[in-house]
């Protein structure tokens, strides 16, 4: 029977199985592509289960039927050529099995499966039945036949025996003349397909045993991580073998090839991402392809790619040598893109890899002098990074589905050579997913090893999706998206957990002491659990992916323009919500994925005087040498240029109170408005006729009803209304004077 093309009505009816199929979420659609194929149905698995026991179907229905996912209109209709007409084995079944419709339905053969077909040839015969009876049959990976032992298939649910009967000679001289030839890395494949065959061989070099890997171009796998594809940096990817390495970097390759119209080229030793043949397979799109004519020549070729062929890319599976590692280097020095995998489970098994260091950038032993030692708490004798690593980030595979995203490759080396823990993020691909859809997720860095081994174990994966990715489309951080937390703040309220980039915890944390605000806000360095994310704006502008992070996380991003304390404060008041954000803002509303911390903006043109008081500077300072190696210091400011100053440089960071030079009463109010606007307490420490403001580093208590101050310690008879002094403005008390020295 001849295959035809669909005509329009046709095309439209097939578009209409697949929404119902949607619909029904049922598993598999059989449309005939012969003759009375509108009569299309959709039929449960457990009547696939017994059309499967029941009959030998042939072999492209059993993978069609393995298909979940509805097929695009373009690969239903170009593989309408192989159809194989199955209706008399349906005919067949129809009667007392309540199948009567199937008995007019045969199937299409999609891509997929007839490279599926060219696969399961070189699979001897007897094997072959026996393959085509799993359920996973379209999700298989590999088959392992070894001469004299029963010849095994490998399935994501593990490995299956495929026959009791052992592998004779003939299976595997059957399997061998159906491969190319195998290359000096004892490694074949078939012609125009992805499927890798690799040989084991005696003494003799006779070959005893195969492992016939299937290979697939999986559209969407590199979905995931397209962030870092776009970013134009340097991405290695690490991994166990058979992870899915290959797949993803063949994806990346035609991404960028396609998508962003990159000169790519692939340097493709084993012809693995491109495939056996000379026309390379179109899973790598319009990426190039370097063959290598030897494994040892992986290097060479590299530089050759750069040399002669002016790639914007360079994609290259499995550094595995020096050489290769010292190539890669030199091809990243030239400012090409690299895209390269290396084996190894994390980014330490390449540190600990002498080889492959170089792509960390290499580790050298340094001798720090005596002070030096005991000024960063280490021994003598430290372990540091070299130089800067060949790429910009890392991404470890830890399953198909499951990937862990180091975006600053050398921050995560030092922080492995300083014993801490690196940063990274963990994102989980739902593997059914559109490839029009992410579908990733993330979870804590201290549940790494819980979630490597659980995640291992059950496949398991959290998925949440993300469905808008406008720019500046405005949300409200959804905190049910967050990890559930014990921890909650004195008045019952959930702590507020912030991320730093680029910005010291240290200091965020002073303020955060200094306004007493430690019950509310705490740091963390799990972006995934974080609730605000606060980063310098040179930080937000030379990594991008800051805000695609935070958008994935819905998580607010707080953009400092310095690293003042003041914008510290106002950071800090801003991510508690006590001071507002957003719809203030001079450009009408805008993304919470990059808040911009601005000054407080003065009400009125300030006079020279205040100007003195607010913002000019000149101090002095005392210092007052303490018992046992402390000190006190004491500031007393000339030109008041005392407020910022002092609040900035003594009061939050050395928690030191300040006294500040007599001055009129408005003064002292405007004097008050900014010493508040940091959330602090201030008292009168002069007289009435010769005010003088003292900074407290004590957080400013509000009271609900202004105009009354409670006295503190009556010794400390010293707090005054400031209300009264200054005309009203103020309002704050503290709960503990400080005693300054005399
Ligand atoms: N996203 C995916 N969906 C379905 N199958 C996949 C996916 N990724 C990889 N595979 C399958 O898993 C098997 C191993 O994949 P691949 O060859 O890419 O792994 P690898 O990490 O490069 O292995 P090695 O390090 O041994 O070369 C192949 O059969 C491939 O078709």
């Amino acid at each position: 029977m001849m295959p035809r093309e669909f005509d329009a009505e046709e095309e439209s009816v097939v578009e209409g199985e697949r929404e119902r199929m949607r619909a029904l979420n049922s598993h598999f659609v059989l449309i005939d592509l012969h003759s009375s194929w509108h009569s299309a149905t959709h039929i449960p698995t457990s009547t696939f289960d017994y059309l499967k026991k029941s009959t030998a179907l042939p072999n492209s229905l059993s993978q069609a039927f393995h298909r979940t996912r509805p097929r695009r209109r373009s690969e239903i209709s170009s593989s309408a050529s192989s159809v194989p007409s199955i209706r008399r084995p349906l005919d067949r079944l129809a009667p007392g099995n309540g199948l009567s419709s199937v008995s007019v339905l045969t199937t299409s053969r999609s891509g997929d499966a007839s490279e599926l077909d060219l696969f399961l040839e070189l699979v001897p015969l007897r094997m072959r039945d026996e393959l085509f009876g799993h359920q996973e049959i379209g999700e298989l990976i590999e088959v392992v036949m070894d001469l004299g032992r029963q010849p095994l298939a490998r399935f994501p649910s593990g490995d299956w025996v495929i026959s009791e009967q052992p592998v004779k000679p003939e299976d595997l001289r059957h399997a061998i003349s159906k491969v190319g030839e195998f290359s000096d890395d004892n490694r074949s494949g078939i012609d125009s397909s992805l499927h890798r065959i690799s040989a084991i061989r005696n003494r003799k070099m006779q070959i005893i045993g195969l492992t016939c890997r299937v290979g697939r171009a999986m559209s969407g796998s590199a979905e995931v991580i397209r962030d870092l594809v776009e970013g134009g940096g340097s991405i290695l990817v690490i991994g166990p073998p058979g992870v899915g390495k290959t797949t993803l970097i063949r994806e990346m390759a035609r991404m960028l090839a396609d998508e962003h119209k990159k000169r790519v080229v692939i340097v493709d030793t084993s012809n693995e991402i491109g495939g056996d043949g000379d026309v390379p397979h179109s899973g790598i799109g319009r990426a190039r392809r370097m063959q290598v004519p030897n494994v040892h020549m992986q290097h060479n070729v590299m530089i050759e790619a750069v040399e002669n062929h002016m790639p914007e890319t360079i994609i290259i599976d499995e550094i595995g040598t020096e050489l290769e590692a010292l190539a890669a280097s030199t091809i990243a020095q030239r400012g090409v893109q690299l895209v390269g995998t290396a084996h190894g489970m994390t980014i330490e098994n390449i540190m600990n890899n002498p080889s492959l260091q170089i792509l960390v950038g290499g580790i050298e032993s340094v001798t720090l002098g005596d002070e030096e030692a005991r000024k960063r708490k280490v021994q003598k004798t430290i372990l540091e990074r070299k130089g800067p690593p060949t790429f910009t980030c890392a991404v470890e595979m830890i399953s198909r589905t499951v990937y862990h995203v180091h975006h600053r490759l050398d921050m995560t080396v030092d922080a492995i050579l300083a014993g801490k823990s690196p940063r990274f993020e963990v994102r989980c691909m739902d593997s059914e997913a559109d490839s029009s859809l992410k579908a990733i997720d993330s979870v804590s860095t201290h549940e790494k090893n819980h979630l490597k081994e659980s995640q291992l174990d059950n496949g398991e994966d959290r998925r949440s999706q993300i469905e808008s990715d406008e720019e500046d489309g405005d949300y409200s951080p959804k905190s049910s998206d967050k990890l559930s937390r014990n921890i909650t703040c004195s008045e019952g309220r959930p702590l507020v957990y912030v991320y730093t980039f680029k910005i010291l915890e240290a200091d965020l944390l002073q303020v955060v002491s200094v306004m007493g605000l430690e019950n509310e806000i705490d740091v963390t360095d799990d972006i995934g659990t974080s609730d605000a994310i606060l980063v310098s704006s040179s930080e937000m502008k030379q990594n991008p992916w800051i805000r695609t992070v935070s958008r994935f996380h819905q998580v607010p991003v707080f953009v400092m323009k310095s690293n003042t304390m003041a914008k510290m404060v106002k950071a800090v008041r801003m991510i508690l919500e006590m001071d507002a954000f957003g719809s203030t803002s001079k450009r009408g509303p805008r993304s919470t994925f990059g808040i911009e911390i601005d000054d407080d903006a003065p009400k009125r043109n300030p006079s020279l005087e205040e100007i003195d008081a607010l913002e000019v500077a000149c101090v002095t300072v005392s210092v007052l040498p303490l018992y046992n190696d402390d000190w006190l210091i004491y500031a007393r400011f000339h030109f008041s240029g005392e407020v910022r100053l002092a609040i900035e440089y003594i009061v939050i960071p050395g928690g030191e109170p300040v006294e500040l030079l007599p001055r009129r009463s408005d003064i002292i109010a405007r004097q008050l408005e900014l010493v508040e606007s940091y959330q602090l307490a201030a008292e009168n420490s002069g007289t009435e006729q010769s005010p003088r403001l003292q900074i407290l580093p004590q957080k400013l208590i509000k009271k609900t009803s202004p105009g009354k101050y409670p006295k503190s310690t009556p010794s400390l008879s010293k707090e005054i209304s400031l209300k009264s002094l200054t005309g009203g403005v103020g309002g704050g008390t503290v709960s503990r004077l400080p005693l300054l020295p005399e």
